[in-house]
């Protein structure tokens, strides 16, 4: 103590030299405000060709300019955050609050075992005062297999911890570990490390054999207790509670090999039964917040999905260094840490990083009251997540939590909280609607941090130098697009919710946070716009019928200035959060397609759900793939393979613009002459050659690819067909 006890634990820095980005910016809008006046001001005349293509065009660039407004008022002012975590040791390491990790998963065979017991390990294994740490496995697949492959890891941890602790491995997942050629090592390090990688190896064989078989043997299951919980079980939609306190942080026994107390492990599957919603992630992390609430109580909780394990074995005293600071501290309900993935190739086919998203506008957000809640890597106040309003006497009261007196047995007190657990308990609570994560929305996650904040709350978004977590991203097409639709659809609801961005939040945070959440809540309706961008000029042109202004015209300034400053911005900021040129170009073709395809969907889903037509699920995303699969995505080749719905619209999308480029060429070298498509039509013809060139692996994956990836023939025929139904149609009905 002394001198430093008045120092900050965090510091906040804002960017700096953004002036030519905002002159950008203003003048961009200036642009934008040209189009839309050269809109309005030249709509062909009843009668005219092109009349009403030309007013559905001013509708799309209303939408498009409005939208960007949206996209831009965060950017103006980001800003960056650093920790002191000496300075948190010197003051606290006595008074350490504890941490309540929270992992879940839903499916043995989408969520492999092996993965989820990586990810608890890392958790385990964080740089903690061990008796403070509790880690809970949430299994909405209530798998034997699952709960036997953490077993293994509950006695893996044993050997694994120390072994991470003498040595300050990083990252603290074994198998990521193992893989990652790190700094040669010296000779003790190096044999200790043989023998932890053999262990490590067992013990993966075995639960990769029991994965196979699809069983627990009868050898586990006198070596495990436990199993017997599953004498009841039907099916993953049919059970009862199961809970088993693996170890138990009050067990003085529960030691690692060096004698060091273990952080406490629990396994829950909470009672799922097919007639009571079970509200999906949501409802299984209010389950974990009240049984945990019994074992440990910790006042801060860090959820983790469970494909993204620790890559950073310091981010819980990051967190704790915005939560403990004695200035600001007290405001500060949940600090969000990247999503970063770790199968992410190069160029990044289909912009999964989400570059832009965690390397600027999330930053951009946290200057203005706080990034979203997005699920995974996210710490939280546990009373501000089950509920707390904001007051200005608040101050993070973990010191005063006393610990949770316990005299019955382990087993009569699991059967105790099985309870807490039940399919039924919260039916007719404040639970999923003013306490813990809020239901009914496939984006839990945005909407519980919106309302959070919306109850005068402050979040933090802390993006280390070294990342802090790394997961999995989809990585073929359709995972993309399918995990896209739920998000954007998710978002939607949100907009329509009670707790909508746009009238609830007004006057409870921020204007340009209300933006920033309006720009992804209104994911989903920029696919109309899109849409009728990419195909109606297009079909025009088929025509010969001008929608832009001529060259030689002064309103041919405005677009052509706003089309190429918007681009080369995004490009700039694409190239300055890491990415690279091939990369940004996939970007743009991701940017596209989850318009055209995704977002289209949600958007009708959400239509109809708000009609009362439809539910909607939670599709999980694949964490695995097949061999060939993974070859191709290694060699950045699309995936596409599956026929669905999607495609038919992509793919008939790409041809309508193949047919009205291929025309149009042949008539210009042909017939009109190019000078005259140029003169009177030149940006019509650009938008519809680069609609052309974005869409070459689509052509490839339509007629020249062999492999399994490739677009299957079906689609190929329904969308040959589509696309010249629509281009004969337009040239002979218009
Ligand atoms: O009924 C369910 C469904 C899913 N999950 C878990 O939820 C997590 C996220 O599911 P995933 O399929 O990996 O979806 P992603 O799109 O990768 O997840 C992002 O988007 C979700 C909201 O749509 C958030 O819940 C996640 O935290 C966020 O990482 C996983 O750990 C699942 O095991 C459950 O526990 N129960
Ligand atoms: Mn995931």
């Amino acid at each position: 103590m002394g001198s430093d006890e008045f120092l900050p634990l965090f510091e906040t820095r804002r960017a700096k030299g953004r002036v030519l980005y905002r002159l950008l910016v203003v003048s961009v809008f200036v642009g934008i405000c040209l189009i839309w006046i050269h809109r309005v001001s030249h709509i062909p005349r009843k009668g005219e060709d092109g009349r009403w293509g030309w007013i559905g065009l001013l509708g799309a660039e209303l939408w498009f300019g409005l939208y960007w407004l949206l996209t831009q008022a965060h950017r103006w002012n980001p800003v960056y955050r650093c920790t002191f975590k000496d300075r948190l040791s010197q003051r606290h390491e006595k008074d350490l609050p504890k941490v309540d990790i929270f992992v879940c998963t839903a499916d043995p065979v989408i969520e492999p075992p092996v993965m989820v017991i990586n990810t608890i390990l890392s958790v385990m294994a964080y740089d903690y005062p061990p008796e403070k740490l509790s880690v809970y496995l949430s299994d909405d697949g209530g798998s034997d297999l699952t709960y036997y492959a953490l077993r293994e890891a509950s006695h893996f941890a044993k050997h694994w911890l120390p072994f991470c602790k003498k040595f300050k491995v990083e990252p603290r997942s074994p198998a990521a570990y193992f893989n990652s050629s790190d700094d040669p090592l010296d000779a003790n390090q190096s044999k200790e490390l043989v023998l932890i990688k053999k262990l490590y190896e067992e013990m993966e064989s075995r639960i990769e054999n029991e994965t196979k078989l699809g069983r627990i043997p009868e050898e586990a299951h006198s070596k495990h207790t436990g199993f017997s919980q599953w004498d009841s079980y039907s099916s993953q939609r049919d059970h009862a509670t199961i809970l088993q306190i693996i170890i138990d942080g009050r067990d003085t026994n529960a030691t690692d090999k060096d004698g060091f107390v273990l952080p406490t492990l629990v396994y829950l599957a909470r009672e799922k039964r097919p007639q009571h919603h079970h509200n999906f992630k949501a409802g299984a992390m209010n389950a974990l917040i009240r049984v945990s609430s019994e074992i440990s109580n910790a006042p801060i909780i860090l959820n983790v999905d469970c494909d993204m394990y620790s890559n950073n074995s310091y981010s819980v005293r990051d967190a704790l260094c915005f939560f403990m600071d004695e200035e600001k501290g007290h405001e500060v309900a949940f600090v969000q840490f990247p999503q970063n993935f770790k199968n992410v190739t190069r160029n990044d086919l289909y912009d999964a990083f989400l570059r832009v998203s965690s390397e600027l506008e999330f930053h951009g957000l946290d200057g203005c009251g706080g990034p979203l809640y997005t699920g995974t890597g996210c710490f939280h106040r546990r009373d501000i997540l089950c509920g707390r309003k904001f007051s200005k006497e608040y101050k993070g009261d973990w010191r005063s939590v006393k610990d949770i007196k316990r005299e019955e047995s382990v087993l009569e007190f699991e059967e105790k909280l099985k309870g807490l657990a039940s399919s039924t308990y919260d039916k007719n609570t404040q639970w999923g609607k003013e306490m813990g994560l809020l239901y009914g929305c496939p984006v839990e996650d945005v909407i519980t941090g919106l309302s959070i904040q919306c109850r005068g709350w402050k979040s933090v978004y802390f993006n280390p130098l070294r990342n802090a977590f790394l997961g999995v991203a989809p990585n073929t097409l359709p995972d993309i697009l399918v995990q896209h639709k739920r998000w954007s659809e998710g978002d939607l609801q949100i907009f329509f919710s009670r707790y909508s961005p746009a009238w609830y939040a007004y006057g409870k945070i921020n204007l340009v946070l209300q933006m920033g959440y309006s720009a992804y809540c209104l994911w989903a309706p920029n696919s109309l716009a899109t849409l009728y961008y990419s195909v109606i000029p297009s079909l025009y042109l088929l025509r010969g019928i001008p929608l832009f202004p001529q060259n030689s015209s002064p309103w041919f300034i405005p677009f052509a200035y706003v089309i190429t400053a918007k681009h080369i911005c995004g490009l700039a900021e694409f190239l300055w959060c890491g990415g690279t040129i091939l990369g940004w170009w996939n970007s743009q073709r991701m940017w596209l397609y989850k318009r055209t395809s995704s977002y289209l969907f949600a958007f009708m889903d959400t239509i109809l759900k708000l009609l009362g037509f439809a539910e909607s699920g939670f599709v999980i995303s694949a964490k695995i793939a097949d061999q060939d699969v993974s070859q191709r995505y290694e060699k950045e080749i699309m995936e596409f393979g599956t026929s669905t719905p999607m495609f038919t619209i992509l793919s008939t999308l790409a041809l309508i613009n193949l047919v009205c480029f291929v025309e149009v060429l042949i008539e210009a070298l042909m017939g009109k002459g190019i000078m005259r498509v140029y003169e009177t039509m030149s940006l019509q013809f650009v938008l519809c050659g680069i609609l052309v060139l974005i869409n070459l692996p689509l052509y490839q994956a339509l007629f020249l690819r062999k492999d399994k990836g490739k677009l299957p023939s079906s689609i190929a025929a329904k969308s040959i067909v589509l696309a010249l139904f629509a281009c004969v149609g337009f040239t002979l009905l218009y």
